[in-house]
């Protein structure tokens, strides 16, 4: 006994000891570090903040009751299985239920717990002079000069160019897997554009720093209240004036589809072309146009040192495979860690403008934050889109993903990566491990190995260019454990993933003033085929290493967890979906009852749980700053991506899976014909293609059309007599057939009323008015 109590004594003081002594330690950092950095004495005071959201409890009460009332109707199905033939289809609807009510517990991690992000720039600033800062690399990444066009990726280079940061700790690099000389020629004139721009930047507080976006809300705003004085207005007329005559050289030789001679002969990086046979098969074509070593290349007009710029397309050979972004994000890393080595990477697609000059700072507010910022291993930011239009058709603004979601993805662990619009720390993104206390860096300043003062650049552009070969790779850890991983067509969220279970957290920043604009989808078979893509990307996420049902547990927390799987089993929606959207309506149209009926106590749960979810979604998407109309359109393409995009995602993973097939990436176009536009931008919804998408789509609207029109025919053959009884024993099923007939109008006019060239196609009115034809009949044959 007295052993066992002076052991105790002695463990126990040794713990409070060792405590003691850590906590010594973290306090001593810590008022070292703040002695430092000139913070005085005073205590700590973080480099940002984070607060919860309100009304969590409200929110959490209306979601219990909202599970009750779920569990209710699945008591209902199991405890009225009827005997008959429609047994079957009875337990078809509990199965989708149960899908339903699973799938809704897992939304509830989105909610559950949402956190908001605030940073203290200023505290950044008094802390850290700019010698202090670290290297920041920008990689922007395009792939087709006609999908992407060069001016719009140059606008979006000049944008980062010009954050506010010091110019000499910023590397711009622009990936082109297209290897297309014209972008290349885009970015020597960006370049030289970049002289001017940068300057004026400064000089006037710009924003944003795209100069198309900035000119584009200048003469927008024009009649308003911009009185600019008298210099400034010469100075934005001069730059209006470079920037006109940069775009029409640029667009001309666009159209042209080649490189202006003089040009050509003016810079010698086009001479990289000599061996390109086609943009599968070429050598490693890398330039470093703007670097502080070159001495007659490295200043803007006013003598201060223009950030890094650099032109890659890496090697390209067709018996290698290319990984697609993935592999261009590698590349990228390898060559920027012997050009630049910043210790901070911005990744941006190539139609991700930056809206907001002070991203930088803000992402390094987490960073750097001498609490936390060793935790973090990436800050992500919203994907914002600057063509969205009041009322998103196509529902691609990610209103409530990017408003709500990630903001209850930050409360359990950090957002997920999603490709745009993040910062990295370089070390986690080449996969080093989280550990601790040892990942704390001390110093942001120091690039470890700036020993090569004495090479030129010729020389680095050369040892750089081995860096981004095909067979670079060949037994590495690339792709598995080092950068981006391959394999999967979300490259972003499963690197993320893989980040995260590493024991990294990461951090959503959403601030006032949006940080990055992108171009969203503006047209149907566009926004489908990206569904199909995402969707089909995080369907193998959960059947990969990595999954974040079994992988993941225990690595991040089980909210985290929830909120991944949300994702990763949006393709699994579309089996109840499909389901839901046939079988009630044909059996409405049969006169065959599958719900109870208004009067039975048991139709108060399927009430609560309609009502209740429309009425909060509804709220929910004004809160995020929503219309009503924008609502009912995103619920209309919630339900095409489920039947569709979401149907051929789960079908394709399946094949791959016994691989039968292999998934690509398909580039989202960023440029439309006019009269697409013009349709775009009245909401007017454009189909434009036949598809295998469409077929579904149109069969099951067409379909429900029927049942409805069926119905109505019989009510009115009924006359006075039996309407009530019939509606209230069936009112669920013909509100659910209803709401499917009205918010598919936008097809039935495509289908039949519509003359334009967005319409659908006149053979697939027939295809699909005799593929639901058919249906019913053989359902009524069966019957
Ligand atoms: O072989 C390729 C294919 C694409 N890209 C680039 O990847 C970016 C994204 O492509 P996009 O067609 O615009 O796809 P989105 O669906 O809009 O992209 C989202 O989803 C992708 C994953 O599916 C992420 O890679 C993106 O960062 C994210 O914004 C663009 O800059 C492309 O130029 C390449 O560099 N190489
Ligand atoms: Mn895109």
């Amino acid at each position: 006994m007295w052993t066992v109590v002076t052991i105790n004594n002695i463990i126990g003081y040794q713990i409070e000891n060792t405590n003691k002594l850590k906590n010594y330690q973290v306090e001593h950092i810590k008022a070292e570090k703040m002695a430092a950095a000139g913070g005085g004495g005073m205590g700590y005071s973080p480099l940002f903040e984070t607060k919860k959201g309100r009304g969590r409890i409200m929110y959490r009460s209306f979601a219990i009751s909202l599970f009750v009332a779920i569990f209710f109707i699945w008591v209902y199905r199991v405890s009225h299985i009827p005997s008959n033939n429609k047994k079957w289809v009875w337990l078809g609807l509990f199965g989708a239920e149960l899908w339903f009510g699973f799938y809704w517990v897992l939304t509830q991690a989105l909610r559950w717990n949402l956190v908001f992000r605030k940073t203290f720039k200023n505290r950044l600033s008094q802390r850290y002079d700019d010698d202090k800062l670290p290297g920041v690399d920008i990689f922007v990444c395009t792939a087709d000069p006609v999908i992407e066009p060069p001016m719009m990726v140059i606008n979006t280079v000049l944008s980062v160019m010009a954050y506010d940061y010091p110019t000499h700790k910023l590397s711009v690099y622009l990936s082109d897997d297209g290897a297309s000389p014209i972008t290349f020629y885009a970015l020597l004139e960006a370049s030289n554009f970049a002289k001017h721009w940068l300057p004026f930047c400064n000089k006037f507080k710009v924003e944003p720093r795209s100069p198309a976006a900035y000119f584009n809300n200048i003469f927008s705003l024009a009649h308003q209240n911009n009185e600019y004085d008298h210099t400034h207005t010469l100075e934005l007329e001069a730059i209006k004036k470079l920037y006109d005559e940069m775009e029409r050289r640029i667009e001309e030789s666009t159209k042209m589809g080649e490189v202006p001679k003089e040009a050509r002969l003016k810079h010698k990086g086009f001479s990289q072309w000599d061996s390109y046979s086609s943009k599968h098969d070429h050598d490693t074509i890398l330039q470093i146009i703007l670097h502080k070593k070159d001495p007659n290349n490295s200043k803007d007009v006013d003598g201060v040192v223009l950030p890094t710029l650099v032109y890659l397309a890496r090697e390209k050979r067709p018996q290698y495979p290319h990984n697609f972004k993935a592999g261009a994000m590698n590349s990228l890393i390898r060559v920027s860690s012997s050009i630049s080595k910043g210790k901070i990477i911005l990744n941006v697609d190539c139609d991700m403008y930056s809206n907001n000059s002070e991203s930088v700072r803000d992402a390094l507010c987490f960073f750097m934050d001498e609490e936390e910022g060793h935790e973090i291993a990436f800050v992500q930011f919203p994907q914002n889109f600057e063509n969205v239009t009041k009322n998103d058709l196509y529902g691609s603004g990610l209103l409530t993903i990017t408003q709500v979601e990630f903001h209850g993805a930050d409360g359990f662990g950090g957002p997920l990566y999603v490709g745009t619009g993040c910062f990295h720390k370089r070390e986690t993104l080449c996969g080093m491990k989280f550990n601790n206390g040892q990942n704390r860096i001390n110093d942001w300043a120091n690039n470890e190995n700036d020993q090569n003062e004495e090479e030129n650049l010729k020389e680095l552009e050369e040892r750089s260019k081995i860096l981004a070969s095909c067979t670079y790779e060949e037994n590495t850890l690339w792709g598995k454990e080092m950068g981006l991983r391959y394999g999967c067509p979300v490259e972003d969220v499963i690197t993320g993933l893989a980040i995260q279970c590493e024991g990294w957290k990461s951090v959503y920043y959403n601030p006032k003033r949006k940080a990055f604009l992108g171009v969203a989808p503006t047209t149907l078979p566009q926004t489908l085929v990206q569904h199909k893509r995402w969707s089909e990307g995080d369907f193998q996420i959960l059947l990969s290493k990595y999954s974040p049902a079994w992988f993941a547990h225990a690595r991040i927390t089980l909210g985290l967890q929830m909120v991944y799987s949300t994702y990763c089993l949006w393709a699994s929606n579309c089996w109840p979906t499909i389901y839901y959207s046939i079988i009630p309506s044909l059996y409405l149209f049969k006169g065959t009852s599958l719900f109870p009926k208004m009067s039975s106590p048991w139709f108060i749960p399927f009430a609560y749980v309609i009502l209740g979810e429309s009425i909060y979604s509804l709220l929910e998407f004004l809160f995020s700053g929503g219309t009503i109309q924008g609502w009912w359109n995103e619920l209309r393409i919630w339900l095409y991506k489920r039947t569709s995009s979401y149907l051929f995602a789960f079908i394709d993973t399946i094949l791959k899976l016994f691989g039968f097939s292999d998934s690509a990436f398909v580039i989202t176009a960023k440029v439309a014909e006019e009269d697409v536009s013009k349709r775009y931008e009245k909401e007017i919804m454009e189909f434009g293609t036949s598809s295998p998408m469409f077929t579904i789509l149109s069969t099951l609207a067409l379909l429900n059309l029927f049942c409805f029109l069926g119905l109505l025919l019989k009510h009115a053959m009924l006359m006075e007599d039996g309407i009530v009884e019939a509606f209230e024993e069936m009112f669920v099923q013909t509100l659910l057939c209803g709401f499917l007939v009205i918010i598919n109008l936008p097809i039935y006019e495509g289908l039949f009323l519509r003359r334009d060239n967005g319409r659908l196609p006149s053979s697939l009115a027939i295809k699909s008015t005799a593929l639901a034809l058919s249906l019913i009949i053989f359902f009524k044959s069966l019957a």
